[in-house]
């Protein structure tokens, strides 16, 4: 699993040939994937929505003082799933704010009401609770993690996840993004990517574009990505995720990357990146979205039928039967899948719990997508 091609995706980025850098990239995804675009049908899962960070772009998190914050129930939680099942979900996202109880007596309150005195502890007993009561596969995108928190979810979880999001020490000063963020710092993101990948977690990273980083600083991230991935095999995709503005955050003044920027991030990721991780960009973040496909993603990621994107709440899913139209008006056929990638079910023993893996495998033959992906993973 090299790297492919990383000196032409880098030299192409830098010549200023987009049409070039795109048709190279949708060479390598037309080979590696076909012509099918695929989305994860999830419901979400908003854990809590307090966190000792602080992420200048985010709108999700709320202070204890709050009246919006909060740490839903177990029965909220169950709620939550029961109807993306009614509605044909399979994999149930939790995303949340990271160690609160670190920094927030409101936070240690909640959850000691609960019965914990970890976010991460109750997270686990979610996960278990929706894997007992309903059909479900949990994806945990709980930002970073330790080696023992990664030991702690991976039995309950059929996938986790990170973003990177950039590997910028800059936006971590006064003023940027990331200031004053300890789950932020690129180091501590590195470290539990590599973590990740020593513990044999499917995994699910990407960057966030447009939040002050240099063209320089992603290419470097993609890179990172790709060497953890050429260790350990368990990057299943990166997502190139644009940067959205919002009236409530401290970057509301700060520009959105335009459509060619994402273009060239997304063209200049598929060439980096080993052809079998999955190149996923978001559906809703974009009225342009469908132009991605020529810059060689094959994925839109979770979609929910049940829940709004929590994390971009003014941006609306777009409805599944649409997006599979205007996929088929751009070429591409427009398929189901799992959260976790079907070469971590078919191969690589100790990629998964094997209870949750032969959930999963179950699972597979209803998507349709198992035997392509299967032979996706075993060609890598
Ligand atoms: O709805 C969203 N889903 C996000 N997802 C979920 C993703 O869309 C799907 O659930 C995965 O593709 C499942 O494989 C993430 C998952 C991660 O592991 C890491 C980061 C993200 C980021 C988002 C996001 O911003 N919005
Ligand atoms: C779950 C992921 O959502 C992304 N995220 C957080 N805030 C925003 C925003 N304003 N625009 C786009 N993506 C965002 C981060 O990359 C985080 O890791
Ligand atoms: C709501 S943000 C997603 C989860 C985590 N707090 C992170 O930033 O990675
Ligand atoms: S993006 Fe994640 S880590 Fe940053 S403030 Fe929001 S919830 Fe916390």
């Amino acid at each position: 699993m090299t790297s492919h091609l990383p000196s032409t995706g880098a030299a192409l980025a830098e010549t200023g040939d987009l049409d070039a850098l795109m048709a190279s990239a949708r060479q390598i995804r037309d080979a590696a994937w076909g012509r099918r675009i695929t989305y994860s049908r999830k419901a979400f899962v908003p854990l809590t929505n307090m966190c000792r960070d602080t992420c200048g772009y985010c709108t999700f998190v709320k202070h204890p003082s709050s009246p919006e914050a909060r740490i839903m129930t177990p029965e909220q939680v169950l709620a939550e799933a029961r109807r993306g099942e009614r509605e044909g979900c399979k994999e149930l996202l939790f995303s949340l704010g990271e160690k609160p109880e670190l920094r927030y007596e409101a936070a240690r309150k909640g959850l000691e009401r609960l019965g914990y005195s970890r976010l991460t502890d109750y997270l686990r007993d979610m996960c278990e609770l929706v894997l007992r009561e309903t059909s479900l596969l949990p994806h945990v995108n709980a930002g970073t993690l330790t080696d023992e928190e990664i030991d702690v979810l991976k039995p309950v979880s059929a996938s986790m996840g990170m973003m990177l999001e950039t590997v910028s020490r800059r936006l971590t000063r006064k003023g940027q993004p990331h200031h004053a963020c300890p789950d932020k710092t690129p180091v501590q993101r590195l470290r539990t990517l590599e973590r990740a990948g020593e513990k044999r977690v499917p995994f699910t990273t990407g960057l966030l574009i447009g939040i002050g980083e240099t063209w320089e600083e992603r290419i470097e991230a993609l890179h990172a990505i790709n060497a953890a991935h050429a260790r350990h095999g368990h990057v299943q995709e990166v997502i190139i995720q644009n940067f959205q503005r919002k009236p409530d955050i401290e970057m509301a003044n700060h520009p959105e990357p335009g459509l060619e920027d994402m273009l060239r991030t997304i063209a200049a990721a598929r060439v980096i990146l080993s052809p079998e991780i999955s190149l996923q960009a978001p559906p809703n973040l974009s009225a342009r979205h469908i132009a991605y496909l020529d810059a060689g993603i094959n994925d839109w990621g979770g979609i929910s039928p049940v829940t709004i994107d929590f994390i971009n709440p003014q941006h609306d899913w777009p409805e599944i039967r649409s997006l599979a139209r205007s996929c088929e008006a751009a070429g591409f056929e427009l398929r189901e899948r799992l959260t976790v990638y079907p070469r971590y079910l078919t191969g690589n023993a100790g990629f998964i719990n094997p209870s949750v893996r032969t959930r999963a495998l179950g699972m597979a033959g209803g998507t349709g997508l198992a035997r392509e992906q299967r032979h996706i993973g075993e060609t890598a």
